[in-house]
């Protein structure tokens, strides 16, 4: 390859529009996710040289502003794996609705925004599969189970190794209503991922995939088996000390017949729920809140009621100069 005046046009520029997920889904670590209605919009404009940003929303005070901010760092990933030794500088304007380091999946959704549109942006000749659009953001992410949904929407089920992960998407059956309670506290995914044992109890692996299995039905066919389709005992309780607020909620919502979980690493709570009940969550949720103890007199909840989209990250604008 030439240099990268080849493939890409100083001064055009693409948006994408990208969901936030869940990763797991209770029992299924690092494999089963789902994407969430809730969107970050990102702009990459393609400069002769140096970064500008234009920052709106979630985290835009905290993210570096320098090659280190995750948009950048996975534009150059993707022009890098589409063969640009050389770059040229970039504009981002994102307008982040996704908390960050609340288990929403605002890291894989951010990648799947710089990735989609760093390739958007490339000459035809140029472009990276939707194979290995997925491979590159994997790899930034370190597992699939996130931007998978974002990159498809619906259910994901994931597999496979660095490099060579694979994903199947599956359409969720229409009554399936997420409401996620966002704390106002943050848990880093690394953080709750240096919780984990390197080793657990056979009994412990065997819920979880017989439950992983069943989720798979509840999902698509039988949203009534939610409850004990949501079961784990692989990650969530070694991560309860990180998220003693989250995991109380999650208690009190399953002692009351909702299908709640630690929402990826935690600490949002997700419930998912037949339409006729996400009232009632909603209710159990403010009932909760409504009488903390001493661990969370200081915690607050943001409650939203979102959809399963069908369609993952798209592009929104098309090149323009
Ligand atoms: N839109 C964004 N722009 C820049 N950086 C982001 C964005 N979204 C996430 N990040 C980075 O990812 C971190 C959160 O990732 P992580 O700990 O995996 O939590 P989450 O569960 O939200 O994905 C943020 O602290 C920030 O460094
Ligand atoms: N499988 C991952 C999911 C992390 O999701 P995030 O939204 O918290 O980044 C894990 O459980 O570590």
């Amino acid at each position: 390859m030439g240099t990268w005046r080849d493939v890409l046009t100083p001064g055009e520029s693409i948006e994408v529009e990208v969901p936030a997920s869940t990763g797991n889904v209770g029992p299924g670590y690092d494999s089963l996710g789902l994407a969430l209605g809730h969107y970050d919009t990102v702009e990459i404009g393609v400069l002769e040289s140096g970064l500008e940003f234009e920052l709106h929303g979630e985290g835009c005070e905290s993210v570096p502003r320098t090659e280190d901010h995750l948009v950048v760092r996975c534009a150059r990933a993707a022009w890098a794996a589409a063969g640009l030794a050389d770059q040229p500088g970039l504009r981002v304007v994102a307008h982040n609705r996704i908390p960050h380091g609340r288990g929403m999946g605002s890291s894989a959704s951010c990648a799947v925004a710089g990735v989609v549109a760093a390739n958007a942006l490339l000459a035809e000749s140029a472009r990276l599969t939707d194979r290995q659009v997925f491979q590159v953001c994997a790899a930034i992410e370190g597992h699939p189970d996130n931007v998978a949904p974002s990159l498809h929407g619906g259910l994901t089920i994931s597999w496979g190794e660095p490099g060579e992960w694979e994903s199947a998407p599956v359409t969720v059956h229409d009554d399936v209503v997420p409401v996620v309670a966002i704390p106002n506290y943050e848990v880093s995914t690394a953080l709750a991922r240096s919780l984990l044992p390197a080793q657990v109890e056979h009994r412990a692996a065997a819920v979880n995939a017989g439950r992983a299995a069943l989720l798979v039905e509840a999902l698509t066919h039988r949203p009534e088996l939610l409850l004990p389709a949501t079961a784990d005992a692989l990650h969530q309780p070694f991560r309860a000390p990180a998220m003693p607020p989250s995991a109380a909620l999650v208690s009190y919502l399953r002692d009351r017949g909702h299908a709640a979980l630690i929402s990826g690493a935690g600490p949002t709570v997700l419930a998912l729920a037949p339409s006729a009940d996400a009232g009632r969550v909603e209710a159990a949720i403010t009932d909760f809140a409504a009488h903390p103890d001493e661990e969370r007199e200081h915690v607050t909840w943001r409650v939203l009621r979102l959809t399963v989209p069908r369609q993952g990250a798209r592009v929104v604008s098309h090149p323009k100069q």
